[in-house]
């Protein structure tokens, strides 16, 4: 009798890179974890504070680490550098050391610059809250109730929890600022057009006013307004030019010329490339 057909016969080169191509991709989130290991040791501000550029003996000792812990803070840069988050360069001495630099995507981690420092979104991003449920995914999959992989891990929805969590509350609230803070200035550079002519906008779910501050700025004649929850407007600081409006924007949103509803949809397909769109009037702008 004829055999069946046995199995496609690979070289062992072949078999070594499949394996290897597993392991990159199942040990993809140690690039996540490092970043966030690396803002929470404060590293950014910490270089960018001592002039850019840090031995690693320089730098674990201004973070407070026990000398033991170098050769390990050594390999956490090393994934760092690797994903283009950190550089690293000889300096002239002796025994030919190194020193590690910002580039131009760690910069807009670095306290200092104050507008367009992201690090309250990537906390967000990077919290527990946020990737602990996608290791809860295929149960999200299987479940045909479920609305979204948070609500399925948490019982509640962002804006619940963060209604029923002060703690929470601020983290959402000085992530999106930090976004908006960051963005506006863009969409108010190449865009700023769309804004003309408009006397009275409403920044609908406008969180604690980012968006709102920036349009109020650079339009002063322009009455601006944000409408977000009860929970979110009470802490929310106060400006001159832009007044809170405390409801829920699938109940009722007041009359205004413009309304101003900023997404940022995070295409997972595309590996994570986000865009921003925002609608003001019948004008729909995505950058
Ligand atoms: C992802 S944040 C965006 C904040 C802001 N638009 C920005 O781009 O920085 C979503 C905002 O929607 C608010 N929100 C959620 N549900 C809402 C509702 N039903 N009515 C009004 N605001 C809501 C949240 O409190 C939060 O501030």
């Amino acid at each position: 009798a004829k055999m069946a057909p046995t199995q496609e016969k690979h070289s062992s080169e072949e078999l070594l890179q499949a394996q290897v191509d597993l392991w990159h991709h199942a040990l993809g989130f140690v690039k996540s974890m490092a970043l966030k290991c690396a803002m929470e040791l404060q590293i950014p501000n910490t270089i960018q504070h001592h002039g850019g550029s840090m031995t690693p003996s320089e730098l674990a000792a201004k973070i407070g680490l026990h000398p033991s812990k170098l050769p390990r803070l050594r390999r956490l840069m090393r994934v760092l550098i690797v994903s283009d988050i950190f550089v690293v360069h000889e300096v002239a001495s002796p025994n030919k050391e190194v020193a590690y630099g910002l580039t131009p995507t760690t910069r807009l981690l670095a306290i200092d610059e104050v507008r367009s420092n992201l690090s309250p979104i990537l906390s967000l991003i990077l919290d527990s809250t946020v990737t602990a449920p996608f290791s809860g995914m295929h149960s999200w999959f299987l479940d045909e109730h479920s609305t979204s992989l948070f609500e399925k891990a948490h019982g509640l929805n962002v804006w619940e929890m963060a209604a029923q969590n002060s703690t929470y509350n601020q983290l959402i609230n000085d992530a999106m600022v930090s976004d908006s803070n960051f963005l506006m200035d863009i969409i108010l550079r190449e865009c700023s057009g769309v804004f003309l002519g408009i006397k009275s906008l409403i920044d609908v779910a406008g969180g604690h006013g980012g968006s709102a501050k920036a349009i109020a700025k650079a339009f002063p004649q322009m009455k601006c307004s944000v409408l977000d929850l009860p929970h979110v407007v009470e802490e929310a600081p106060t400006f001159d030019h832009v007044s809170f409006i405390s409801g829920d924007m699938f109940k009722y949103i007041p009359p205004a010329d413009a309304l101003f509803l900023k997404v940022r949809p995070l295409d997972f397909v595309s590996s994570l490339r986000t865009h921003t769109q925002f609608t003001i009037g019948c004008h729909k702008v995505s950058i």
